[in-house]
C-alpha cells in the first residue's frame, strides 16, 4: 500500500463508497467522511498528504473546508470535487488555495491521475534489505546500471521484490530527485490502460471533462516503471513501442505531440521469451524493454536474506503499530522461518511477521507464534480480516470465490455495498479480496 494517507470528504454514501473503492484498489490509505465538520476532526488525529472533498455539503461545506485548511495546514493539497454545472466555484476555490478540481461525474482514472500529480513521493520508502551474496550482487549490478539511461527489466516471481529494486535504481540514477511513476498494466482496465498512460484530451471520449497530463508526462525527467508489462494487450504494445521509440507522446484525441526525457523500466513474474514465443509480446518491444534484464530470485534462493527481512520487516510493522519494545524471534521461530520453502516470498513473509507480532505474548516471538497457514489464525477483529488472506485456501476454492464475487457483482450491477451484504463479508473485506484479484489480473467492473 501506498504510504501517502488521503482525507476523501463526500456527503453522498454512494459516491464516497464507489471513489473509497477506486483509491483503495489502487493501493492509496484512505479515510473518509461525509461532512466538512467531521474532516477537521480527521485532520487533527491523523497526518493527511491530500484531501479530495466535494463542494456541495451540507453545514460549512467544501468552501467552508478549504477556508479551514487554508489558516490551519497551508500545505496540504485540496482536490475539490464539483458538479459540472458549478464548475465557476470550483474556479473561485482554486483562487483561494484549491489545486485542482474534478467535475462530476468522472471516470475512476481520471480521479487516479489528479491524485497521482499532487501526492508528494516518499523518499523514504523501503530499501531493499539484503545479506545474501546472490542478492548482493544482484543490488551492485542494478547501481551501476542506475548510473545509465538504460530501460531495465526486472524479473521475478510474485513478491520477490520487484517494485523495490524499480526503486532503487531510480533512487541511485541521476533522476532520483525527479518524480518516480508506477503504473501496473495488469490491474487498470484494458480500455483505459492507453489513456492512463498517454493521458487525454478533453472531449477525448466520454466522460473526459477535462484534459489530463498520461503517466508518461508525469514522469517527465523521472523514471516510469510499468508493472507486469506482460498484461499489456498487443495493440497497446505497438502503440508503446512507438512512444518508446520517437521519444513523445500525443494525448488520445490531442493534435500536439510532447517530447518526452523519461527512463522506462518494466516489470514481470512470467517468461518474457516465453510469451514472445507464444506470440503474446512483441519481439520488438521485448528487446527495446529488455536492455538490461535483472532477475531477483525467488527468496528460498537466497536463504541468507530470510532473517534480515523478517527482522527489518518486524521492525516496520512495530513502528506503524506504535510497539514500544521491539521484540526478538527466538532460536525455534528462526529457524521455523529458515525451513519454509516461501512460495509467496517476502510478501508471504511479510504476512507471516505481522500475524507473528499480533500473536506474541512477550519479547520474544517464539516458533507457536509464526504461523505459516493462515487458515489457522484465530481472526477477531475487522483489521485481521482485513490484512490477512486465507492463504491456505486450495486453488480450486479461491477460484470459486472470485467467480462467486464476479456473479455477484454483476448481479448488484457493481455496488460494492450490496455484494458485501449478500456475501455476508464487510466492505473492507471485499474490498481487500477484489484487490487481490485485481493483482492476479483479474478483470472487475470499475
Ligand atoms: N529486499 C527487500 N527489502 C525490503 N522489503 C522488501 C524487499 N523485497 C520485497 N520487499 C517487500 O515485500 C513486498 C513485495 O515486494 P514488491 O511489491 O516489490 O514485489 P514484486 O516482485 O513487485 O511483486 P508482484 O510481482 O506481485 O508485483 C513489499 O511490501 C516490499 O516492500
Amino acid at each position: 500500500m501506498s504510504e501517502a494517507k488521503l482525507l476523501l470528504v463526500e456527503d453522498d454514501a454512494s459516491l464516497r463508497e464507489a471513489l473509497l473503492d477506486t483509491l483503495m484498489l489502487a493501493q492509496y490509505d484512505c479515510i473518509d467522511v461525509a461532512s466538512a465538520e467531521e474532516a477537521i476532526l480527521a485532520l487533527k488525529q491523523h497526518q493527511f498528504d491530500l484531501v479530495i472533498s466535494d463542494v456541495q455539503m451540507p453545514g460549512i461545506g467544501g468552501l467552508g473546508l478549504l477556508n479551514y485548511l487554508q489558516q490551519h495546514h497551508p500545505k496540504l493539497p485540496v482536490l475539490l470535487m464539483t458538479a459540472y454545472a458549478t464548475i465557476g466555484s470550483a474556479v473561485s476555490a482554486i483562487k483561494l488555495g484549491a489545486v485542482d478540481y474534478l467535475a462530476k461525474p468522472f471516470a475512476p482514472e481520471v480521479l487516479l491521475n489528479q491524485v497521482s500529480r499532487y501526492l508528494p513521493l516518499k523518499q523514504n520508502r523501503d530499501q531493499p534489505v539484503v545479506a545474501d551474496e546472490k542478492s548482493l550482487s544482484l543490488l551492485s549490478l542494478a547501481q551501476r546500471v542506475a548510473a545509465s539511461d538504460a530501460s531495465v527489466m526486472i524479473l521475478g516471481p510474485s513478491g520477490s521484490g520487484k517494485e523495490v529494486l524499480a526503486r532503487y535504481i531510480h533512487q541511485h540514477s541521476s533522476r532520483a530527485e525527479e518524480a518516480f511513476v508506477a503504473i501496473n498494466c495488469a490491474a487498470i482496465p484494458e480500455n483505459m490502460l492507453e489513456a492512463t498512460l498517454f493521458g487525454y484530451e478533453k472531449g477525448a471520449f466520454t466522460g473526459a471533462y477535462q484534459a489530463c497530463p498520461g503517466k508518461f508526462e508525469q514522469a517527465q525527467c523521472g523514471t516510469l516503471l510499468l508493472d507486469e508489462i506482460s498484461e499489456m494487450d498487443l495493440g497497446l504494445q505497438a502503440k508503446l513501442l512507438r512512444v518508446l521509440q520517437e521519444r513523445e507522446v500525443e494525448r488520445l484525441g490531442g493534435r500536439k505531440t510532447i517530447k518526452l526525457d523519461v527512463r522506462v523500466l518494466a516489470t514481470s513474474n512470467r517468461d518474457l521469451k516465453a510469451v514472445v514465443a507464444a506470440g503474446q509480446f512483441r519481439e520488438d518491444l521485448y528487446y527495446r524493454i529488455n536492455v538490461f534484464p535483472l532477475t531477483w530470485p525467488a527468496l528460498n534462493q537466497r536463504p541468507a536474506d530470510i532473517l534480515p527481512l523478517a527482522r527489518h520487516l518486524l521492525a516496520k510493522h512495530a513502528k506503524t503499530l506504535n510497539v514500544a519494545d521491539l521484540p526478538e524471534f527466538d532460536e525455534a521461530a528462526c529457524r521455523r522461518l529458515l525451513s519454509h520453502r516461501w512460495p509467496g516470498n517476502v510478501r508471504e513473509l511479510d504476512n507471516v511477521v505481522q500475524r507473528a507480532l499480533i500473536l506474541r505474548t512477550g519479547a520474544l516471538i517464539t516458533a507457536n507464534d509464526i504461523i505459516i497457514d493462515a487458515q489457522d489464525v484465530p481472526l477477531t477483529s475487522d483489521d485481521a480480516e482485513y490484512t490477512s488472506e486465507p492463504e491456505g485456501l486450495g486453488e480450486e476454492l479461491k477460484a470459486q470465490e472470485h467467480v462467486i464475487i464476479l456473479e455477484t457483482l454483476a448481479q448488484c450491477q457493481g455496488s460494492r455495498k450490496l455484494v458485501a451484504e449478500k456475501l455476508g463479508i464487510s466492505a473492507r473485506t471485499l474490498r481487500y479480496k477484489m484487490a487481490r484479484m485485481r493483482d492476479m489480473g483479474i478483470q472487475l467492473p470499475s
